[in-house]
């Protein structure tokens, strides 16, 4: 039985590029304040999956509902953040501009942001721990700091879902810190959070469950249920994974 008030529910949905299915029969459902990690190989269709909750690819069977609303009708309440390395570091904007983008959704494209969007703009970047460099250029910060910037921003738009892509890659420890501190701040506000990741020791830091994908499901519940050898092996093929003990410790992608 479909659960009113989910933060998110997939029932049995395909997604297919030009009729041809990259994911099928996926079911899910996610809540507010749970956080999910997204795995499986590269091609898998980790970001193929964030693309149709986002509404930007649709479904060819199946449904897709993001809090009790169609994907494009709940758009203004759900923030993406993508790889940092997806936005050009020469673009020239502010580190502050960026994170304000997040407010545009809120207030309307044609409006101007006021005092209110820039205070909780300023919030959001403190949140992260980089108000000190609100007025650097974009492009002038690392890897990690531009992660945790896009991070301000997708929490400066006050998401009830947030979808992150792959966010720890290339990322250094102490972005690392910050990004999965200001992700249990939103958890903790009652946000769902939907993470792809390949890393299983920042799958089982931040996430209560995991959704292993390679062209369908072959998982999705709490972590320590779902990611054990053996259905990480289903997943990723044997030679992919690295065992200490019984326990995966790498599972390439
Ligand atoms: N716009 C597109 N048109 C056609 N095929 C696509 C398109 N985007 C992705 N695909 C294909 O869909 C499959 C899933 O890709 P997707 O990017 O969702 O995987 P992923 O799990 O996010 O991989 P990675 O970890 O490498 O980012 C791949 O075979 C890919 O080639």
């Amino acid at each position: 039985m479909a659960d009113a008030g989910a933060a998110l529910r997939i029932d049995r949905a395909t997604v297919a590029y030009d009729g041809t299915p990259v994911l099928q029969d996926v079911n899910a459902q996610v809540q507010p304040g749970e956080t999910v990690a997204l795995i499986g190989p590269n091609g898998a269709g980790k970001s193929t999956l964030i693309k149709a909750v986002l509404g930007l690819v649709p479904v060819a069977s199946g449904t897709i509902t993001v809090l009790d609303r169609s994907p494009v009708a709940a758009r203004r309440d759900v923030a993406y953040v993508p790889q940092a390395d997806t936005l050009d570091p020469e673009f020239p904007i502010s580190v502050a501009q960026v994170v304000l983008m997040g407010r545009y959704r809120r207030v309307g494209w044609l409006r101007r942001p006021g005092r209110t969007d820039r205070h909780i703009a300023t919030e959001a970047l403190d949140q992260v721990g980089l108000a000190d460099r609100a007025k650097a250029r974009f492009g002038t910060l690392s890897g990690g700091q531009r992660q945790r910037v896009l991070l301000a921003r997708a929490i400066a738009q006050r998401p009830r879902l947030l979808l992150l892509d792959e966010p720890f890659n290339g990322v250094d420890a102490l972005s690392q810190d910050a990004l999965l501190t200001a992700i249990a701040a939103l958890k903790q506000q009652g946000a769902a959070v939907v993470i792809s990741t390949h890393d299983l020791t920042l799958a089982h830091l931040a996430c209560d469950t995991a959704c292993l994908l390679n062209g369908h499901m072959y998982g999705f519940g709490p972590v320590h249920d779902v990611l054990t050898p053996d259905l990480l092996r289903a997943t990723y093929g044997s030679q992919a994974l690295e065992l200490r003990g019984d326990r995966v410790i790498v599972a390439r992608p």
